[in-house]
């Protein structure tokens, strides 16, 4: 006799067992017929869809080791029903509650954010995912207070500073803004016009706003919570004649803006609300402005110049350009806990795509029951290759995550240049791919997609500006081009490349020949499904666009100059730097998936590896079929394996969200909770 369990257990098998006879049926007769031939051979012991994923063990090998902390933090805010966020819920309600999500994390959850920045920069980050999860508004106000005002302390300024102000930024006692940009000026931070005039008498710094253009705009803690601000000015002290004033160019300076005790605005600074925004409204961004604002020597984060008390300047640093470069090389950190954060949005919103695709039926052959949403090779087509890249991205952001981990702790210079391109071209490509995501998972989920309660819109409106904020990802993409422009010139002066160009040290030698007539026909599922192969056809575009932008930029700065030319060829130094990001990015999701010690999790991997290369190279295989790297068989090889990946996908894609391990309570959209989704649903409309 069996057991009450047991015969549960054999229940389930026999129904598992009967949902997918009944799927292979209906793919059979219906949808995908090349599909439903590999599912015949399955059956017949082909074994080729056989695949099963273990989503336990597969997320323990992404979860990394700061799972415990997330969950910590998940926790508390599903155990404080009173800090999660309403989908309903005023500027002025969500800026207040964001403030206290914050402080409860700190104060009564007893996580201390800034001293992990100091000791483990991973656990920061994991613990700035998890927040941004809760709410993406408390995300961005956690990474305002410790990324950018408490690591433009760490960062910028010298032990004194830490001594002073570390405890106080950590515990929220000391709440701080970051005020870089201004009115006239983002991304073109050289041309910023607050000024700092050293004033040799009193000893202090003015600090003023000289035109309305100057006003520090956007500063996110600024216009309720923030006490501080680190001010981004032009250093001015005057000349040795003292009849007039050098412009050293622009450092940062700690500016009391707010009374410790009564809250109001110091004398001399104005204060005003930026106002309602798209998303993001539990953030209170504000605009200062300075009107001869006294604030000591000392306030000078002075790492990479000082003044001394009779009006000196003195820096380890030759030029002012280099010393803006170290300030700015020091704040990657907001950038790539951006990166991260983004991955993770992308997790939630596939995963309440997918979820919610395998739950809702529509149509389905004739007398037979209605067939999963998912089913449908255009759905398959909108969110399989979707979820592969997020796969991707994970391995490639908790790369950069350790290599950043890593260059705190070693200051290897190499990996400081490697870290810094590397933080920019993935905050550019991977926030870039999210937004455009989002509104694809929206319309993935028909009209409840639209329902604010699935998440979508907010989602949506939340992340839409981590395109721009921590630089635009334009203005980033051409830093990168920059980069491996630089890196390819000193390669003909005998230099050597970054870590993560190296490859370009072979791709000059081999990619930069003809593609060969032979290979250039291979079609075989083997070949396409090789690893050496997809590397090799990313970087092989890569090589060509950096050699062929070379020439174009030397031709064109005769007679256009530089800056004329490098804005003639735009568009192909954006495409470079697109293309050489999906290089590393692929690069390392191959190694994770050699690294991977379960054989069952690795088979999926591999399967997802190949989805996002084989999607990538036929997003772009224009460019592949002018050049002849791919002959037209190939070409049509390579789309019809991207269609067949897609559906091997879809068949397990319910493990590979679950291995993202996304309680319902983070999740929190009712079309895709695990179970009783659709009743979830109806009870939140009031049924
Ligand atoms: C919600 C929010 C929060 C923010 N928080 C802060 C904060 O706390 N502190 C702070 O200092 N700042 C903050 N910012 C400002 C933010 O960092 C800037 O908006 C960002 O750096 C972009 O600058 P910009 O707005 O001047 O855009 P612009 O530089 O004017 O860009 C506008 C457009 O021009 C294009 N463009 C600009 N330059 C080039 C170029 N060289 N080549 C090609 N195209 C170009 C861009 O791609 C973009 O499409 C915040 C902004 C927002 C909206």
């Amino acid at each position: 006799m069996m057991k009450g369990k047991e015969r549960r257990t054999v229940r389930k098998m026999q129904s598992g067992r009967w949902e997918a006879e009944r799927r292979m049926e209906r793919v059979r007769q219906h949808l995908i017929p090349e599909a439903a031939k590999q599912l015949e051979m399955a059956r017949c012991g082909g074994g080729k869809l056989r695949m099963r994923v273990d989503s336990r063990c597969l997320s323990n090998y992404m979860r990394g080791k700061h799972r415990e902390i997330q969950e910590k933090v998940f926790d508390y805010y599903n155990a404080n029903p009173q800090l999660q966020t309403p989908v309903e819920i005023s500027k002025d309600d969500h800026r207040h509650l964001c403030m206290s999500q914050l402080l409860g994390l700190v104060r009564e959850a007893g996580i201390r954010p800034l001293r992990y920045v100091v000791s483990d920069p991973s656990k920061y980050f994991a613990i700035l995912e998890a927040v941004g999860s809760v709410d993406m508004s408390l995300g961005i106000k956690m990474g305002v207070q410790y990324s950018l005002w408490g690591c433009s302390i760490l960062n910028l300024g010298t032990k004194k500073h830490k001594d002073k102000y570390f405890d106080g930024i950590d515990n929220l006692d000391y709440l701080g803004c970051f005020a870089m940009t201004e009115l006239h000026h983002g991304s073109n931070v050289q041309g910023l016009q607050t000024v700092a005039t050293f004033d040799p008498i009193t000893d202090e710094f003015i600090i003023d706003t000289p035109n309305d253009g100057a006003i520090k705009w956007w500063i996110g803690n600024a216009a309720v919570h923030g006490k501080f601000a680190t001010v981004f000015a032009r250093l001015k002290l005057p000349t040795y004649d003292t009849k007039g004033l050098s412009d050293m160019g622009v450092h940062a300076f700690i500016v009391p803006i707010r009374d410790m005790k009564t809250h109001q605005p110091l004398p001399g600074i104005e204060i005003h609300d930026c106002g309602h925004k798209v998303g993001l409204n539990g953030v209170d961004n504000g605009a200062l402005r300075f009107r001869s604002v006294r604030i000591p020597r000392d306030n000078l984060l002075n790492r990479f110049g000082d003044v001394s008390r009779d009006g000196k300047y003195t820096s380890s640093l030759p030029t002012v350009n280099k010393r803006f470069a170290a300030t700015l090389g020091e704040l990657v950190g907001g950038r790539v806990g951006l990166a991260y954060s983004s991955v993770s949005v992308l997790k939630v919103a596939a995963t309440i795509a997918i979820r919610y695709s395998l739950l809702r039926q529509q149509f389905g052959p004739p007398n037979q029951p209605e067939v999963s949403i998912l089913d449908y090779q255009s759905q398959q087509h909108k969110l399989m290759p979707m979820l592969a890249s997020t796969y991707a991205f994970h391995f490639a952001t908790t790369n950069l995550v350790e290599k950043y981990s890593q260059m705190k702790k070693t200051h290897d210079e190499e990996l400081v240049a490697d870290v810094h391109a590397l933080s920019a071209g993935l905050k550019a490509y991977v926030t870039s791919y999210t937004a455009k995501s989002l509104s694809i998972c929206r319309e993935a989920c028909g009209g409840h997609g639209y329902a604010a309660v699935n998440r979508f819109g907010i989602l949506r409106n939340d992340h839409d500006i981590f395109q721009t904020f921590e630089g635009d990802n334009t203005v980033l993409l051409q830093q990168v081009a920059a980069d491996l422009l630089k890196q390819y010139k000193g390669k003909f002066k005998g230099g050597t490349l970054a870590v993560t160009w190296s490859y370009l040290r072979e791709s000059m030698n081999t990619y930069l020949s003809q593609p060969n007539p032979v290979t250039a026909r291979w079609e075989g599922e083997d070949h396409l499904r090789d690893p050496k192969f997809q590397l090799d056809a990313f970087r092989y575009r890569t090589s060509r666009l950096l050699q062929s932008v070379a020439v174009r930029l030397r031709k064109h700065s005769k007679s256009l100059g530089d800056f004329g030319a490098w804005n003639r060829c735009l568009n192909h130094l954006l495409t470079l730097a697109e293309s050489h990001i999906e290089s590393v990015i692929l690069a390392k999701f191959i190694e994770a998936v050699r690294s991977c010690p379960d054989p069952s999790s690795q088979a999926a991997l591999k399967l997802l590896c190949d989805l996002y290369a084989l999607d990538r190279i036929w997003n772009d295989i224009g460019t592949y079929r002018n050049v002849d790297y791919v002959a037209p068989n190939k070409a049509k090889a390579i789309h019809k394996l991207t269609e067949y990946l897609s559906f091997q996908v879809r068949n397990i894609a319910r493990e590979l969200v679950d291995a993202f391990d996304l309680p319902d309570h983070v999740t929190r959209a009712p079309i895709a909770m695990r179970s009783e989704a659709y009743s979830q649903y109806t009870q939140y409309v009031g049924f």
